[in-house]
Protein backbone atom coordinates (compact mmCIF):
# COMPACT_ATOMS: atom_id res chain seq x y z
CA UNK A 1 0.00 0.00 0.00
CA UNK A 2 1.25 3.47 -0.83
CA UNK A 3 2.46 5.56 2.44
CA UNK A 4 2.11 9.66 2.73
CA UNK A 5 3.42 11.45 5.01
CA UNK A 6 2.65 14.79 7.40
CA UNK A 7 4.48 18.26 6.44
CA UNK A 8 5.45 20.36 9.73
CA UNK A 9 7.68 22.99 9.47
CA UNK A 10 9.16 22.10 6.29
CA UNK A 11 9.71 18.43 7.30
CA UNK A 12 7.80 15.05 5.92
CA UNK A 13 7.24 12.98 8.74
CA UNK A 14 4.79 10.03 9.81
CA UNK A 15 1.95 10.81 11.87
CA UNK A 16 0.92 9.95 16.01
CA UNK A 17 -0.97 7.03 14.05
CA UNK A 18 -2.15 6.33 11.28
CA UNK A 19 -5.11 5.28 9.31
CA UNK A 20 -5.73 3.41 5.62
CA UNK A 21 -7.69 5.03 3.23
CA UNK A 22 -10.10 3.38 1.01
CA UNK A 23 -10.58 3.24 -3.09
CA UNK A 24 -14.50 4.78 -3.78
CA UNK A 25 -14.53 2.59 -6.34
CA UNK A 26 -13.97 -0.67 -4.79
CA UNK A 27 -13.92 -0.37 -0.79
CA UNK A 28 -10.87 -1.92 -0.36
CA UNK A 29 -8.18 -0.05 1.41
CA UNK A 30 -5.25 1.16 -0.92
CA UNK A 31 -3.29 3.84 1.25
CA UNK A 32 -2.02 4.76 4.63
CA UNK A 33 -2.24 7.63 5.66
CA UNK A 34 -0.64 9.57 8.50
CA UNK A 35 -3.50 10.80 11.41
CA UNK A 36 -2.14 13.63 13.38
CA UNK A 37 -2.57 14.24 17.32
CA UNK A 38 -3.58 17.01 19.04
CA UNK A 39 0.09 17.47 19.60
CA UNK A 40 1.10 17.00 16.07
CA UNK A 41 -1.72 19.86 15.47
CA UNK A 42 0.57 21.86 18.13
CA UNK A 43 3.52 21.44 16.92
CA UNK A 44 2.18 22.81 13.27
CA UNK A 45 0.87 25.61 14.45
CA UNK A 46 4.09 26.24 16.61
CA UNK A 47 5.71 26.09 13.67
CA UNK A 48 3.65 28.30 11.75
CA UNK A 49 3.79 31.04 14.44
CA UNK A 50 7.58 30.49 14.33
CA UNK A 51 7.29 31.05 10.51
CA UNK A 52 4.80 33.89 11.09
CA UNK A 53 7.53 36.05 13.33
CA UNK A 54 10.52 35.07 11.71
CA UNK A 55 12.53 36.96 8.82
CA UNK A 56 12.38 34.67 5.89
CA UNK A 57 9.05 35.00 5.65
CA UNK A 58 7.91 38.26 7.42
CA UNK A 59 11.07 40.07 5.71
CA UNK A 60 9.87 38.91 2.35
CA UNK A 61 8.41 41.66 0.23
CA UNK A 62 4.86 41.30 -1.06
CA UNK A 63 6.04 41.20 -5.04
CA UNK A 64 8.16 38.11 -3.08
CA UNK A 65 5.32 36.53 -1.56
CA UNK A 66 3.93 36.65 -5.11
CA UNK A 67 7.13 35.04 -6.60
CA UNK A 68 6.48 31.77 -4.15
CA UNK A 69 2.89 31.77 -5.34
CA UNK A 70 3.50 31.89 -8.76
CA UNK A 71 6.37 29.07 -8.64
CA UNK A 72 3.49 27.43 -7.08
CA UNK A 73 0.92 27.65 -9.26
CA UNK A 74 3.56 26.16 -12.36
CA UNK A 75 4.48 23.46 -10.29
CA UNK A 76 0.26 22.63 -9.32
CA UNK A 77 0.04 22.90 -13.43
CA UNK A 78 2.81 20.60 -14.14
CA UNK A 79 1.83 18.10 -11.26
CA UNK A 80 -1.83 18.39 -12.55
CA UNK A 81 -1.96 15.21 -13.87
CA UNK A 82 -0.55 13.10 -10.66
CA UNK A 83 -2.48 15.01 -8.43
CA UNK A 84 -5.67 14.43 -10.48
CA UNK A 85 -5.06 11.02 -10.62
CA UNK A 86 -4.48 10.48 -6.56
CA UNK A 87 -7.93 12.63 -6.02
CA UNK A 88 -9.41 10.63 -8.47
CA UNK A 89 -8.27 7.15 -6.53
CA UNK A 90 -8.55 8.71 -2.99
CA UNK A 91 -11.96 10.66 -3.12
CA UNK A 92 -13.55 8.85 -5.97
CA UNK A 93 -13.76 12.47 -8.21
CA UNK A 94 -14.24 10.87 -11.91
CA UNK A 95 -10.76 11.91 -13.40
CA UNK A 96 -12.59 13.73 -16.31
CA UNK A 97 -13.18 16.38 -14.00
CA UNK A 98 -10.28 15.99 -11.56
CA UNK A 99 -7.63 16.87 -14.61
CA UNK A 100 -9.85 19.74 -15.88
CA UNK A 101 -10.30 20.88 -12.09
CA UNK A 102 -7.23 20.96 -10.68
CA UNK A 103 -5.29 22.33 -13.79
CA UNK A 104 -7.34 25.25 -13.22
CA UNK A 105 -6.04 25.29 -9.99
CA UNK A 106 -3.15 26.50 -10.92
CA UNK A 107 -4.98 29.84 -11.92
CA UNK A 108 -6.43 30.74 -8.41
CA UNK A 109 -2.35 30.11 -7.28
CA UNK A 110 -1.61 32.82 -9.83
CA UNK A 111 -4.43 35.22 -9.57
CA UNK A 112 -2.95 35.11 -5.51
CA UNK A 113 0.32 35.67 -6.78
CA UNK A 114 -0.52 38.81 -9.08
CA UNK A 115 -2.76 40.06 -6.17
CA UNK A 116 0.10 39.62 -3.13
CA UNK A 117 1.67 43.39 -3.73
CA UNK A 118 -1.82 44.79 -4.63
CA UNK A 119 -2.81 44.51 -1.19
CA UNK A 120 -3.29 48.17 -0.33
CA UNK A 121 -2.94 50.59 2.97
CA UNK A 122 -4.90 53.91 2.97
CA UNK A 123 -3.80 57.67 3.78
CA UNK A 124 -6.62 59.39 6.12
CA UNK A 125 -7.58 62.99 5.16
CA UNK A 126 -7.48 63.43 9.19
CA UNK A 127 -9.03 66.59 10.93
CA UNK A 128 -5.66 67.44 12.61
CA UNK A 129 -3.05 70.10 11.11
CA UNK A 130 0.24 68.40 13.16
CA UNK A 131 -0.77 64.93 12.19
CA UNK A 132 -0.21 62.30 9.60
CA UNK A 133 -2.12 59.22 9.35
CA UNK A 134 -2.33 56.21 7.58
CA UNK A 135 -3.25 52.53 7.84
CA UNK A 136 -1.28 49.40 7.26
CA UNK A 137 -2.62 46.16 5.68
CA UNK A 138 -0.75 43.49 7.87
CA UNK A 139 -1.28 39.92 7.92
CA UNK A 140 -3.62 38.69 10.60
CA UNK A 141 -1.66 35.85 11.70
CA UNK A 142 -2.01 32.22 11.87
CA UNK A 143 -4.27 31.02 9.61
CA UNK A 144 -6.20 27.20 10.18
CA UNK A 145 -7.42 26.03 7.03
CA UNK A 146 -10.52 22.97 6.94
CA UNK A 147 -11.28 21.24 4.43
CA UNK A 148 -13.64 18.55 3.21
CA UNK A 149 -13.38 15.44 1.17
CA UNK A 150 -14.60 16.87 -2.26
CA UNK A 151 -12.49 18.92 -4.48
CA UNK A 152 -9.81 19.31 -1.74
CA UNK A 153 -6.95 20.89 -3.84
CA UNK A 154 -9.64 23.18 -5.04
CA UNK A 155 -11.21 24.27 -1.68
CA UNK A 156 -7.14 24.87 -0.12
CA UNK A 157 -6.46 26.82 -3.04
CA UNK A 158 -9.06 29.51 -2.02
CA UNK A 159 -7.92 29.90 1.02
CA UNK A 160 -4.31 29.24 0.80
CA UNK A 161 -3.83 31.64 -2.37
CA UNK A 162 -5.34 34.59 -0.39
CA UNK A 163 -3.60 33.73 3.15
CA UNK A 164 -0.10 33.30 1.72
CA UNK A 165 -0.50 36.46 -0.33
CA UNK A 166 -1.42 38.44 2.46
CA UNK A 167 1.65 37.26 4.28
CA UNK A 168 -0.05 34.83 6.89
CA UNK A 169 1.20 31.31 7.89
CA UNK A 170 -1.19 28.50 7.34
CA UNK A 171 -1.64 25.12 9.00
CA UNK A 172 -4.07 23.47 6.57
CA UNK A 173 -5.77 19.93 7.63
CA UNK A 174 -7.34 17.86 4.74
CA UNK A 175 -10.18 15.81 5.56
CA UNK A 176 -9.67 12.57 6.62
CA UNK A 177 -11.64 11.35 3.61
CA UNK A 178 -9.67 11.41 0.49
CA UNK A 179 -6.26 13.59 2.02
CA UNK A 180 -3.63 11.83 -0.63
CA UNK A 181 -3.93 14.77 -2.94
CA UNK A 182 -3.22 17.43 -0.45
CA UNK A 183 -0.52 14.99 1.32
CA UNK A 184 1.28 15.41 -2.19
CA UNK A 185 0.49 18.82 -2.69
CA UNK A 186 2.81 19.51 0.51
CA UNK A 187 6.05 18.16 -1.48
CA UNK A 188 5.40 21.01 -4.57
CA UNK A 189 4.77 23.48 -1.36
CA UNK A 190 8.40 22.81 -0.10
CA UNK A 191 10.00 22.30 -4.03
CA UNK A 192 8.43 25.58 -4.40
CA UNK A 193 10.76 26.87 -1.83
CA UNK A 194 8.23 28.36 0.88
CA UNK A 195 10.04 28.79 4.02
CA UNK A 196 9.51 26.10 6.38
CA UNK A 197 6.82 26.19 8.58
CA UNK A 198 4.81 28.90 6.56
CA UNK A 199 2.20 26.04 5.25
CA UNK A 200 1.96 22.99 7.18
CA UNK A 201 -0.16 19.64 5.92
CA UNK A 202 -1.44 17.59 8.38
CA UNK A 203 -4.87 14.96 8.09
CA UNK A 204 -7.23 13.64 10.61
CA UNK A 205 -10.46 13.37 12.04
CA UNK A 206 -12.55 15.75 14.12
CA UNK A 207 -10.01 15.46 17.48
CA UNK A 208 -7.06 17.15 15.08
CA UNK A 209 -10.03 19.57 13.74
CA UNK A 210 -10.69 20.92 17.37
CA UNK A 211 -6.94 20.96 18.31
CA UNK A 212 -6.43 23.39 15.25
CA UNK A 213 -9.23 25.39 15.71
CA UNK A 214 -9.08 26.12 20.03
CA UNK A 215 -5.03 26.95 19.60
CA UNK A 216 -4.85 30.02 21.15
CA UNK A 217 -2.08 30.74 18.33
CA UNK A 218 -4.83 30.68 15.92
CA UNK A 219 -5.80 34.03 14.20
CA UNK A 220 -8.29 33.02 11.95
CA UNK A 221 -9.91 30.23 10.94
CA UNK A 222 -11.09 29.70 7.09
CA UNK A 223 -13.62 26.51 6.84
CA UNK A 224 -15.38 24.31 4.54
CA UNK A 225 -17.77 21.64 5.22
CA UNK A 226 -21.20 21.01 7.37
CA UNK A 227 -23.53 23.54 9.33
CA UNK A 228 -23.38 21.15 12.17
CA UNK A 229 -19.17 21.01 12.02
CA UNK A 230 -19.76 24.75 11.21
CA UNK A 231 -21.20 25.32 14.50
CA UNK A 232 -18.72 23.20 16.61
CA UNK A 233 -15.59 25.58 14.64
CA UNK A 234 -17.74 28.94 15.74
CA UNK A 235 -17.81 27.16 19.73
CA UNK A 236 -13.85 26.34 19.70
CA UNK A 237 -13.16 29.88 18.04
CA UNK A 238 -14.46 31.18 21.43
CA UNK A 239 -11.30 30.02 23.14
CA UNK A 240 -9.06 32.16 21.01
CA UNK A 241 -11.41 34.49 19.36
CA UNK A 242 -10.16 34.12 16.15
CA UNK A 243 -12.20 35.07 13.05
CA UNK A 244 -13.70 33.00 10.77
CA UNK A 245 -15.06 32.33 6.89
CA UNK A 246 -17.58 29.48 6.58
CA UNK A 247 -18.08 28.03 3.32
CA UNK A 248 -20.91 25.36 4.08
CA UNK A 249 -23.76 23.37 2.69
CA UNK A 250 -26.47 24.08 0.15
CA UNK A 251 -29.84 23.54 -1.39
CA UNK A 252 -29.57 25.79 -4.75
CA UNK A 253 -32.56 26.43 -6.31
CA UNK A 254 -32.36 25.52 -10.26
CA UNK A 255 -35.48 27.68 -11.73
CA UNK A 256 -36.73 26.97 -15.12
CA UNK A 257 -39.23 29.27 -16.98
CA UNK A 258 -41.25 28.18 -19.77
CA UNK A 259 -39.42 30.50 -21.98
CA UNK A 260 -36.39 29.24 -21.32
CA UNK A 261 -33.93 27.31 -23.64
CA UNK A 262 -35.01 23.48 -22.52
CA UNK A 263 -32.45 21.88 -24.11
CA UNK A 264 -30.15 23.93 -22.78
CA UNK A 265 -31.60 24.11 -19.22
CA UNK A 266 -31.67 20.20 -19.48
CA UNK A 267 -27.77 20.06 -19.70
CA UNK A 268 -27.18 22.39 -16.86
CA UNK A 269 -29.10 20.74 -14.57
CA UNK A 270 -27.50 17.59 -15.43
CA UNK A 271 -24.35 19.02 -14.88
CA UNK A 272 -25.65 21.38 -12.04
CA UNK A 273 -26.91 17.88 -10.03
CA UNK A 274 -25.05 14.74 -11.74
CA UNK A 275 -21.28 16.41 -12.26
CA UNK A 276 -18.89 15.75 -9.48
CA UNK A 277 -21.39 12.79 -8.42
CA UNK A 278 -23.73 15.42 -6.93
CA UNK A 279 -20.95 15.97 -4.41
CA UNK A 280 -20.32 19.64 -4.64
CA UNK A 281 -21.77 22.20 -2.26
CA UNK A 282 -23.61 24.42 -5.30
CA UNK A 283 -25.23 21.22 -6.56
CA UNK A 284 -28.60 22.46 -7.80
CA UNK A 285 -30.25 20.03 -5.67
CA UNK A 286 -34.15 21.60 -5.86
CA UNK A 287 -35.41 22.02 -9.56
CA UNK A 288 -38.22 24.55 -9.53
CA UNK A 289 -40.41 24.15 -12.52
CA UNK A 290 -43.02 25.75 -14.34
CA UNK A 291 -45.91 23.66 -14.45
CA UNK A 292 -46.81 24.08 -18.18
CA UNK A 293 -43.07 22.73 -18.74
CA UNK A 294 -42.55 20.40 -15.92
CA UNK A 295 -43.77 16.94 -18.25
CA UNK A 296 -41.91 17.81 -21.28
CA UNK A 297 -38.43 18.80 -19.22
CA UNK A 298 -38.58 15.73 -16.74
CA UNK A 299 -39.07 13.42 -19.83
CA UNK A 300 -35.62 14.79 -21.43
CA UNK A 301 -34.00 14.77 -17.66
CA UNK A 302 -35.12 11.29 -17.32
CA UNK A 303 -33.78 10.18 -20.72
CA UNK A 304 -30.27 11.79 -20.19
CA UNK A 305 -30.31 10.86 -16.42
CA UNK A 306 -30.64 7.23 -17.54
CA UNK A 307 -28.16 7.54 -19.99
CA UNK A 308 -25.31 8.76 -18.21
CA UNK A 309 -22.02 6.30 -18.12
CA UNK A 310 -21.52 5.67 -14.62
CA UNK A 311 -18.42 3.36 -14.37
CA UNK A 312 -14.71 3.50 -12.49
CA UNK A 313 -13.89 6.85 -11.75
CA UNK A 314 -9.88 6.95 -13.12
CA UNK A 315 -11.87 5.72 -16.76
CA UNK A 316 -12.13 9.55 -19.10
CA UNK A 317 -15.85 7.77 -20.49
CA UNK A 318 -16.70 7.99 -17.45
CA UNK A 319 -19.29 9.99 -16.10
CA UNK A 320 -20.49 9.54 -12.64
CA UNK A 321 -18.25 8.03 -10.31
CA UNK A 322 -18.69 6.27 -6.50
CA UNK A 323 -19.58 8.51 -3.53
CA UNK A 324 -16.61 9.12 -1.77
CA UNK A 325 -17.35 7.06 1.25
CA UNK A 326 -19.76 4.24 1.96
CA UNK A 327 -21.42 6.46 4.64
CA UNK A 328 -22.16 9.00 2.40
CA UNK A 329 -23.70 6.46 0.49
CA UNK A 330 -26.11 5.14 3.33
CA UNK A 331 -27.02 8.97 4.15
CA UNK A 332 -28.08 9.19 0.77
CA UNK A 333 -30.40 6.01 0.43
CA UNK A 334 -31.71 6.86 3.95
CA UNK A 335 -32.65 10.28 2.58
CA UNK A 336 -33.92 9.26 -0.70
CA UNK A 337 -36.41 6.52 1.15
CA UNK A 338 -37.51 9.14 3.93
CA UNK A 339 -38.37 11.28 0.94
CA UNK A 340 -40.71 8.22 -0.81
CA UNK A 341 -41.61 7.67 2.51
CA UNK A 342 -43.47 11.21 2.37
CA UNK A 343 -45.06 10.78 -0.89
CA UNK A 344 -42.46 11.76 -3.38
CA UNK A 345 -42.23 10.02 -6.67
CA UNK A 346 -39.26 8.47 -7.82
CA UNK A 347 -38.85 9.37 -11.44
CA UNK A 348 -35.48 7.35 -11.85
CA UNK A 349 -32.83 5.79 -9.91
CA UNK A 350 -32.70 5.49 -6.30
CA UNK A 351 -31.33 2.14 -5.50
CA UNK A 352 -28.57 1.42 -4.62
CA UNK A 353 -26.49 -1.03 -7.00
CA UNK A 354 -24.97 -4.26 -5.80
CA UNK A 355 -21.06 -4.79 -6.07
CA UNK A 356 -18.05 -3.22 -4.94
CA UNK A 357 -17.68 0.57 -4.63
CA UNK A 358 -19.94 3.72 -3.38
CA UNK A 359 -21.89 3.53 -6.52
CA UNK A 360 -25.26 5.72 -6.41
CA UNK A 361 -27.54 6.18 -9.37
CA UNK A 362 -28.45 9.24 -10.66
CA UNK A 363 -31.79 9.92 -8.71
CA UNK A 364 -34.77 11.93 -9.67
CA UNK A 365 -37.50 12.64 -7.06
CA UNK A 366 -40.71 14.11 -7.82
CA UNK A 367 -41.67 16.10 -4.31
CA UNK A 368 -44.27 18.43 -6.18
CA UNK A 369 -47.07 19.42 -3.65
CA UNK A 370 -44.57 18.75 -0.78
CA UNK A 371 -43.09 21.20 0.00
CA UNK A 372 -41.15 19.95 3.45
CA UNK A 373 -40.20 16.73 1.66
CA UNK A 374 -36.47 15.79 3.28
CA UNK A 375 -35.57 16.22 -0.99
CA UNK A 376 -36.58 19.76 -0.55
CA UNK A 377 -35.07 20.28 3.15
CA UNK A 378 -31.93 18.62 3.37
CA UNK A 379 -28.93 18.87 1.77
CA UNK A 380 -27.84 15.08 0.28
CA UNK A 381 -24.55 16.22 -1.05
CA UNK A 382 -25.14 13.19 -4.11
CA UNK A 383 -26.37 12.85 -7.23
CA UNK A 384 -30.37 13.11 -6.27
CA UNK A 385 -32.40 16.10 -7.65
CA UNK A 386 -35.75 17.19 -6.25
CA UNK A 387 -38.43 18.79 -8.15
CA UNK A 388 -41.49 20.67 -7.37
CA UNK A 389 -43.43 23.12 -9.74
CA UNK A 390 -44.64 26.61 -9.92
CA UNK A 391 -47.35 28.92 -11.81
CA UNK A 392 -46.50 32.26 -11.57
CA UNK A 393 -42.82 34.11 -10.84
CA UNK A 394 -43.86 34.95 -7.49
CA UNK A 395 -44.25 31.56 -6.18
CA UNK A 396 -41.16 30.38 -8.09
CA UNK A 397 -39.51 33.11 -5.82
CA UNK A 398 -40.73 32.10 -2.85
CA UNK A 399 -39.76 28.16 -3.35
CA UNK A 400 -36.45 29.54 -4.12
CA UNK A 401 -36.33 31.19 -0.71
CA UNK A 402 -37.74 29.23 0.95
CA UNK A 403 -34.38 27.21 2.19
CA UNK A 404 -32.74 27.60 5.52
CA UNK A 405 -29.42 28.08 3.01
CA UNK A 406 -28.25 30.51 0.64
CA UNK A 407 -25.41 29.67 -1.43
CA UNK A 408 -26.40 29.14 -4.99
CA UNK A 409 -29.20 29.50 -7.50
CA UNK A 410 -30.09 28.71 -11.10
CA UNK A 411 -32.26 30.70 -13.37
CA UNK A 412 -32.81 29.56 -16.69
CA UNK A 413 -35.17 32.22 -18.82
CA UNK A 414 -35.31 34.46 -22.54
CA UNK A 415 -36.30 37.38 -20.45
CA UNK A 416 -33.86 39.76 -19.25
CA UNK A 417 -36.42 41.73 -17.05
CA UNK A 418 -37.89 38.40 -15.60
CA UNK A 419 -33.93 37.50 -15.16
CA UNK A 420 -33.14 40.80 -13.52
CA UNK A 421 -36.43 40.76 -11.12
CA UNK A 422 -35.08 36.86 -9.92
CA UNK A 423 -31.68 38.31 -9.73
CA UNK A 424 -32.57 40.91 -7.20
CA UNK A 425 -35.29 38.66 -5.62
CA UNK A 426 -32.87 35.40 -4.79
CA UNK A 427 -31.53 35.29 -1.56
CA UNK A 428 -28.15 33.34 -2.38
CA UNK A 429 -24.41 34.51 -2.67
CA UNK A 430 -24.37 33.29 -6.54
CA UNK A 431 -27.44 33.66 -9.22
CA UNK A 432 -25.96 32.10 -12.31
CA UNK A 433 -28.17 32.90 -15.35
CA UNK A 434 -28.93 30.46 -18.01
CA UNK A 435 -25.18 28.46 -17.00
CA UNK A 436 -24.67 26.79 -13.86
CA UNK A 437 -21.43 25.80 -11.91
CA UNK A 438 -19.19 28.47 -13.21
CA UNK A 439 -16.39 29.29 -11.33
CA UNK A 440 -13.19 31.61 -11.11
CA UNK A 441 -10.43 33.34 -8.80
CA UNK A 442 -11.61 36.28 -10.25
CA UNK A 443 -15.34 35.72 -8.68
CA UNK A 444 -16.46 35.93 -5.07
CA UNK A 445 -18.36 32.91 -3.92
CA UNK A 446 -19.65 31.92 -0.58
CA UNK A 447 -23.46 32.11 0.96
CA UNK A 448 -25.38 33.34 3.40
CA UNK A 449 -27.81 31.77 6.01
CA UNK A 450 -26.60 28.29 7.28
CA UNK A 451 -24.72 27.96 4.05
CA UNK A 452 -22.14 30.56 6.10
CA UNK A 453 -20.25 33.80 5.89
CA UNK A 454 -17.40 35.34 4.45
CA UNK A 455 -16.66 35.21 0.22
CA UNK A 456 -13.95 33.14 -1.23
CA UNK A 457 -12.27 34.18 -4.28
CA UNK A 458 -11.90 37.57 -5.81
CA UNK A 459 -10.15 40.71 -4.11
CA UNK A 460 -12.11 40.54 -1.16
CA UNK A 461 -11.29 37.53 0.10
CA UNK A 462 -7.38 38.39 0.35
CA UNK A 463 -8.60 41.31 2.69
CA UNK A 464 -9.78 38.35 5.22
CA UNK A 465 -6.26 37.54 6.31
CA UNK A 466 -5.30 41.23 7.13
CA UNK A 467 -5.73 43.12 9.67
CA UNK A 468 -5.74 46.95 9.99
CA UNK A 469 -3.04 48.88 11.61
CA UNK A 470 -3.94 52.54 11.98
CA UNK A 471 -0.72 54.51 12.22
CA UNK A 472 -0.30 58.11 14.13
CA UNK A 473 2.66 60.57 13.56
CA UNK A 474 2.78 63.78 14.46
CA UNK A 475 4.64 66.08 12.25
CA UNK A 476 4.77 69.41 14.76
CA UNK A 477 8.58 69.53 17.14
CA UNK A 478 6.46 71.76 19.79
CA UNK A 479 6.00 70.09 22.91
CA UNK A 480 2.90 68.54 23.53
CA UNK A 481 0.38 70.40 24.86
CA UNK A 482 -2.09 70.07 27.67
CA UNK A 483 -1.58 66.23 28.49
CA UNK A 484 -4.99 65.79 30.03
CA UNK A 485 -6.75 66.44 27.18
CA UNK A 486 -7.27 63.67 24.35
CA UNK A 487 -5.68 64.96 21.15
N1 LIG B 1 -19.58 26.07 0.51
C1 LIG B 1 -18.59 25.37 0.01
O1 LIG B 1 -17.68 25.91 -0.63
C2 LIG B 1 -18.55 23.87 0.20
C3 LIG B 1 -19.23 23.25 1.23
N2 LIG B 1 -19.14 21.88 1.42
C4 LIG B 1 -19.91 21.24 2.48
O2 LIG B 1 -19.15 20.23 3.15
C5 LIG B 1 -19.99 19.17 3.58
C6 LIG B 1 -19.45 17.83 3.16
O3 LIG B 1 -18.19 17.63 3.63
P1 LIG B 1 -17.90 16.80 5.00
O4 LIG B 1 -16.47 16.37 4.94
O5 LIG B 1 -18.96 15.83 5.27
O6 LIG B 1 -18.06 17.96 6.01
P2 LIG B 1 -17.73 17.95 7.54
O7 LIG B 1 -18.30 19.21 8.03
O8 LIG B 1 -18.08 16.67 8.19
O9 LIG B 1 -16.12 17.99 7.60
C7 LIG B 1 -15.41 19.05 7.05
C8 LIG B 1 -14.04 19.12 7.69
O10 LIG B 1 -14.17 19.47 9.07
C9 LIG B 1 -13.41 18.58 9.88
N3 LIG B 1 -14.02 18.50 11.21
C10 LIG B 1 -14.93 17.60 11.64
N4 LIG B 1 -15.30 17.88 12.93
C11 LIG B 1 -14.59 18.98 13.28
C12 LIG B 1 -14.53 19.77 14.47
N5 LIG B 1 -15.27 19.48 15.54
N6 LIG B 1 -13.71 20.85 14.49
C13 LIG B 1 -12.98 21.17 13.42
N7 LIG B 1 -12.98 20.45 12.25
C14 LIG B 1 -13.79 19.38 12.19
C15 LIG B 1 -13.43 17.29 9.11
O11 LIG B 1 -12.40 16.45 9.54
C16 LIG B 1 -13.25 17.81 7.68
O12 LIG B 1 -11.91 18.09 7.42
C17 LIG B 1 -21.32 19.43 2.92
O13 LIG B 1 -22.26 19.94 3.83
C18 LIG B 1 -21.02 20.49 1.88
O14 LIG B 1 -22.07 21.29 1.50
C19 LIG B 1 -18.39 21.15 0.59
C20 LIG B 1 -17.70 21.73 -0.46
C21 LIG B 1 -17.73 23.11 -0.74
C1 LIG C 1 -17.02 25.76 -4.09
N1 LIG C 1 -17.28 25.82 -5.50
C2 LIG C 1 -17.14 27.02 -6.07
O1 LIG C 1 -16.44 27.92 -5.66
C3 LIG C 1 -17.74 24.77 -6.27
C4 LIG C 1 -17.33 23.52 -6.22
C5 LIG C 1 -16.38 23.07 -5.26
C6 LIG C 1 -16.99 22.15 -4.33
O2 LIG C 1 -18.18 22.05 -4.14
O3 LIG C 1 -16.20 21.48 -3.75
C7 LIG C 1 -17.89 22.44 -7.07
O4 LIG C 1 -18.94 22.63 -7.64
O5 LIG C 1 -17.31 21.36 -7.12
Amino acid sequence: MQRFQQYIGGVFEDGAASFESLDPATGAPWAVMPEASAQDMGRAVDAAWAAFRGREWAGLTASARGKLLHRLADLVQAAAPRLAALETRDAGKIIRETSAQIAYVAEYYRYYAGLADKIEGAHLPIDKPDMEVWLRREPIGVVAAIVPWNSQLFLSAVKLGPALAAGCTVVLKASEDGPAPMLEFARLVHEAGFPAGVVNILTGGPAAGVALTTHPKVAHIAFTGGPETARHVVRGSAENLASTSLELGGKSPFIVFEDADLDSAVNAQISGIFAATGQSCVAGSRLIIQASIKDAFLAKLKAKAEAIRIAAPDQMTTEVGPLCTYRQRARIADLVAQSLGQGAKLVTGGVVPDGPGFYYPPTILDCSGLPDAAGLRQEFFGPVLSVISFETEEQALALANDTVYGLASGVFTRSLTRAHRMIRGIRAGVVWVNTYRAVSPIAPFGGHGLSGHGREGGLAAALDYTTVKTVWLRTSDDPIPDPFVMR
